[in-house]
């Protein structure tokens, strides 16, 4: 019996020793991050860097092993970002969802982990606290073109500080997966290796374009994918596109696209993307 008592006094000694083992890489990571940070603050641009967290994920959950669920070290490693980025410019998460509000929040606890989350009634509030934010907030909606309400076309403005959707939720997808949903950020996302881009193609209300025609278009331009929704906006109608890769701006595909079709594209507007999101298993 007293053996057996030594023998769990030990293992216990031995899990305080791992602990402090995985405090102490906690604490060394927090310092690469702040060295991270000076050098991003050097270079210009943001603290959030999804298409860099999504390969941080990629690759852990790839190289995992073991009966220690990868779901749960997915959820490990969202806490341990999210913190990391609050250390380099803090943010709140502005949360819209109509239909399947505790999912979303969920979604949004679970990417985002301890931060401040924000309510909104509406998905033009939430997007106008992310426009407002002075780039201390992004969003969390419903994808834009599932069950819940339409929001997308409030994407469908040029301005380069326009809220985008910067990445697809949840990240380390399983089976038991209630909702999806997408962070909406006011900045550009880079390109993690596998994306998908968000692309509005807007047409007149007089250019009668099937969306059949409209995909051969945007193909031969080199933009490979498929229309998930279209919406009547006034005189325009605007057009949901999900390409493959990732797209920015100024991504010359789009040149060539008004180009060759000015007269029945109006405009072509990039909504952002995301770093596609991995399988796991749940337990
Ligand atoms: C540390 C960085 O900043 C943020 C925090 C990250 C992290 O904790 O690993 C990763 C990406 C960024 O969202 C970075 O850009 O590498």
């Amino acid at each position: 019996m007293s053996e057996q008592k030594n023998d769990l006094d030990d293992l216990r000694r031995e899990i305080d020793e791992i602990d402090d083992r995985l405090q102490d890489l906690l604490i060394l990571r927090t310092d690469v991050v702040q060295r991270i940070a000076a050098f991003k603050r050097g270079a210009g641009g943001g603290a959030m860097r999804p298409e860099r967290e999504a390969n941080i994920l990629r690759r852990l959950i790839g190289r995992h092993r073991g009966p220690f669920p990868a779901v749960v070290v997915g959820r490990i490693w969202r806490e341990i970002i999210a913190a990391l980025t609050h250390t380099q410019a803090p943010f709140a998460v502005a949360l819209h969802s109509l239909h399947r509000p505790l999912d979303h929040f969920d979604l949004a606890r679970n990417h985002f982990g301890a931060s401040r989350i924000d309510i909104y009634d509406t998905p033009g509030q939430a997007l106008r606290a992310i426009a407002e934010g002075a780039g201390q907030v992004v969003g969390v909606l419903p994808l834009p073109a599932g069950d819940d309400e339409v929001w997308w076309p409030l994407l469908a403005a040029t301005d380069a500080a326009r809220p985008r959707i910067v990445a697809r939720l949840p990240f380390a997808r399983d089976a038991q997966a209630p909702v999806e949903g997408v962070v909406v950020a006011p900045f550009e996302p880079g390109a993690s290796g596998d994306d998908a881009a968000y692309l509005i193609i807007v047409t007149g209300d007089g250019t009668e374009i099937s969306r059949g025609r409209l995909t051969d278009r945007l193909a031969a331009a080199g933009l490979i994918g498929q229309c998930i929704d279209s919406r009547q906006r006034g005189g325009d109608v605007l057009h949901l596109f999900e390409i493959d890769g990732a797209l920015e701006d100024h991504d010359p595909r789009l040149k060539t696209l008004l180009a060759n079709h000015g007269e029945e594209i109006l405009q072509a507007i990039v909504a952002g993307g995301y770093a596609r999101p991995i399988e796991v298993r749940h337990y």
